[in-house]
């Protein structure tokens, strides 16, 4: 079967196809910056020779409808999907699916109705995932899509962990709790570290970190996810591209009553200009070091600030488990970022984790140790594959 993975953002959408009768990727690419100027599609596949071919467009990509036929169009001009009847599923990465969707789920009308329920949880991912499936579904009416969310992996943590020290009622009439995202990714980490670890998941005690765009933090037991930073929505814990993370909620009094913002700015403030960008004026993390190098104080500041919060969660979950297996580090900066990777584990000798300073800068591909062989917890780094794991969990729910 050939199973096509959505991963919808708000001005973008990541996508591979799989065949899941090796689990071989057969394309992979992205169309960026929807709806800007100048957008981009790039495409990467192995042709009927085997030999791997890639492509890039300039084009201006006016909508989600435009990016998905461009896709679709793709795929089939690379001759590897000449017929989109040949299409067993479509995968669909959802971030909030709330207490409702525990697993992946194939999506009709209510499935629809329930997520778009969710978008004021999400307000930077929800939208964006509907337009896909509503594409989606529209270009395909035949093909099954599914749903799996972020929120799934997370559904195991005791209320101590969920529950936030507010009324009561609020959490039973109003669903206000912690959810935590970032799901599918921390379990296929934790899949990928047991392995490596070689025993059974279920007896790992694993701290994993997802540092992308937006970043995350989850602690492990037995498998079964105990804790995570994000919490109602994906803006509280670690700091992020553009969210801010953790911060004293009377801040949001303070600001309403001194500077007279109201609740859009608020979230405008705190979602899309906080953060690293908030920081220094720019969010990604290469451009950040870039700037540091040159002596840039904010930027300097920015790193800074980023890890320190980093290592006060590792402490905090280091204490959580008591016992830990091992560290992950995953995403964009934990897969390339020795720098961030060594500063969030400066001085946590003392809790079992001693970094090789020269496996830690090493530029192996793959899953790899970056721990000192003495070192009594394991430090990993592993390489995310959201949309090799969606497939895995999409051709489960459907054979
Ligand atoms: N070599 C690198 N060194 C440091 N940071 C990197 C490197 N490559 C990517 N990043 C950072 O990773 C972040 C994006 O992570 P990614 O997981 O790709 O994001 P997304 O959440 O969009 O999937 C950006 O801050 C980018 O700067
Ligand atoms: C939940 C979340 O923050 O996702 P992303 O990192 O893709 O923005
Ligand atoms: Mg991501």
């Amino acid at each position: 079967m050939k199973i096509l993975v959505l991963n919808s953002g708000s001005s973008s959408v990541k996508y591979q196809l799989f065949s899941s009768r090796d689990w071989s990727c057969l394309a992979a690419g992205a169309v960026m910056r929807i709806g800007e100027p100048a957008g981009q599609i790039s495409a990467r596949w192995t042709d009927a020779g085997g030999d791997h071919q890639r492509r890039d467009d300039d084009l201006a990509i006016p909508d989600h409808r435009t990016g998905l036929t461009q896709i679709f169009a793709t795929l089939h001009d690379s001759g590897v999907l000449t017929d989109l009847g040949d299409l067993g599923a479509i995968g669909h990465r959802v971030v909030h699916g709330g207490e409702v969707f525990h697993c992946p789920t194939i999506i009709d009308d209510e499935v629809i109705e329930v997520i778009e329920a969710m978008v004021p949880l999400a307000p930077l991912h929800n939208p964006a995932h509907l337009a896909g499936i509503r594409v989606a579904r529209a270009l395909c009416p035949d093909v099954p899509s599914v749903a799996v969310f972020d929120t799934a992996f997370h559904l195991t943590m005791p209320r101590t962990a969920y529950r936030y020290a507010l009324p009561e009622y609020l959490y039973k009439e109003h669903r206000v709790r912690r959810y935590g995202f970032h799901g599918t990714s921390h379990h296929y980490v934790a899949k990928q570290a047991a392995t490596w670890l070689g025993k059974p998941l279920l007896q790992c005690n694993l701290i994993t970190l997802h540092l992308g765009n937006g970043a995350s933090a989850t602690a492990i037991r037995n498998g079964h996810s105990v804790d995570t930073s994000m919490g109602l929505t994906p803006l509280e814990g670690l700091v992020m591209g553009t969210r801010s993370g953790d911060l004293d909620p009377a801040i949001l009094f303070y600001l309403s009553k001194q500077l007279g913002l109201d609740l859009e700015a608020l979230d405008d403030l705190l979602n899309r200009r906080s953060g690293l960008l908030g920081l220094c004026g720019v969010n990604d993390m290469r451009e950040i070091h870039r700037l540091a190098d040159h002596g840039d104080d904010g930027a300097e500041l920015a790193i800074g600030v980023f890890c320190h919060r980093l290592t006060k969660y590792i402490g905090a979950y280091c204490a959580l488990l008591g016992r830990v297996d091992a560290l992950v580090f995953t995403g964009g900066i934990g897969e390339n970022d020795a720098d961030v990777r060594a500063r969030a584990c400066a001085g946590l000798e003392n809790l079992g984790m001693r970094i090789d300073p020269a496996a830690n800068r090493s530029e192996a591909d793959g899953t790899r140790v970056i721990s000192t062989p003495d070192s009594p917890v394991k430090l990993l780094v592993i390489p995310t594959n959201e949309e090799l794991e969606i497939a895995r969990q999409v051709h489960e729910t459907l054979i």
